[in-house]
């Protein structure tokens, strides 16, 4: 759907990565006791902001409350919990391909007070030795490209160095300037 929308070619370039027998797809699972169990730790967040780093994540969680997008101004709306949906992000390997044109979501999730939440979170990564820079179909000119081509397992490491919250690709900007990641 992605790569149809933005007229990606070939069709099949980022499920391309993700299936690949080497991807470092992954399968997460997360769970968030109820904020009160919580209190006596004085721990509100169950997951700090951060952006995915990957290509895709879909996420699906039980009917409880808790995650948040971060907007444009700063602001965090919650996404409505739905048990028979599946939650899409785009990861920071996807917004570097797109040049930008599709941003990875910074994003987190508060403990709900009432019940606890389970989420299953599918990451679709290239595999280690992937080179991630804007594809050249959408960005012909390397002049134009808002990043410095990198491999996964590059960005891996260095996002291992980081903190959760950090704009991890910051260091992969051409001009590198720190940038808000919204
Ligand atoms: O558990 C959730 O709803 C989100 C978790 C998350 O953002 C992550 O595991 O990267
Ligand atoms: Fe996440």
């Amino acid at each position: 759907m992605v790569t149809e929308g933005l007229g990606i070619e070939p069709r099949d370039t980022l499920s391309k990565m993700v299936r690949d027998e080497k991807s470092d797809s992954c399968l997460r699972m997360n769970h968030y006791p109820t904020a009160e169990e919580e209190v006596e730790k004085m721990v509100k967040v169950g997951f700090g902001e951060h952006t995915d780093p990957q290509i895709i994540s879909v996420l699906r969680s039980n009917n409880t409350a808790g995650l948040q997008i971060c907007m444009k101004d700063g602001s965090w709306v919650a996404v409505p919990p739905d048990h028979s949906s599946f939650f899409i992000n785009v990861g920071d390997a996807l917004q570097v391909m797109t040049n930008g044109r599709f941003k990875s979501v910074k994003h987190r999730v508060l403990a709900d007070t009432r019940r606890s939440r389970v989420s299953m979170i599918y990451f679709g990564g290239p595999p280690l030795s992937q080179k991630i820079a804007p594809l050249p179909c959408l960005v012909p000119k390397q002049e134009d490209w808002l990043y410095k081509e990198f491999t996964w397992s590059q960005y891996k490491s260095s996002a291992y160095k980081s903190k959760l919250g950090d704009y991890r690709l910051g260091l992969f900007e051409k001009q590198s300037h720190h940038r808000s990641n919204v």
